[in-house]
């Protein structure tokens, strides 16, 4: 993978509608997108987790997350850049497929 660089405005305006529509948001103070998924029970959040967890890892691009039994709170952002990259968008629509799976 080359270098990842912060999206243009001609970028985000293609880009982000498509997680808009499904929820995610542009976070205030910080350039990264972010989302809250609620699941039935704890074993299909942390079963979410540990899907999203081995693509991450084959990516090379994490998440930052936080989870409470049922819930489950993403953050993406790329430190390479120190902002939003095109390896945000790969992995939000990564976890969307799974999450659309999962619920
Ligand atoms: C050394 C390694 O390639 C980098 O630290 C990777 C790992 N995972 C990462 N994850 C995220 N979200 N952003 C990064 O810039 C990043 N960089």
């Amino acid at each position: 993978a080359g270098k990842a660089h912060r999206l243009s405005a001609e970028e985000r305006d293609q880009l982000l509608p498509n997680l808009r529509a499904v929820g995610w948001t542009e976070m205030e103070g910080r350039d990264a997108i972010f989302k809250q998924f609620h699941f039935k029970d704890f074993n299909r959040a942390f079963g979410f987790m540990t899907r999203v967890a081995l693509q991450a890892e084959k990516l090379d691009h994490h998440p930052e997350w936080f989870n409470m039994y049922n819930k489950v709170h993403i953050t993406l952002s790329t430190h390479e850049c120190a902002g939003l990259s095109e390896r945000d968008i790969n992995l939000a629509s990564f976890i969307e497929q799974v999450a659309v799976s999962m619920t």
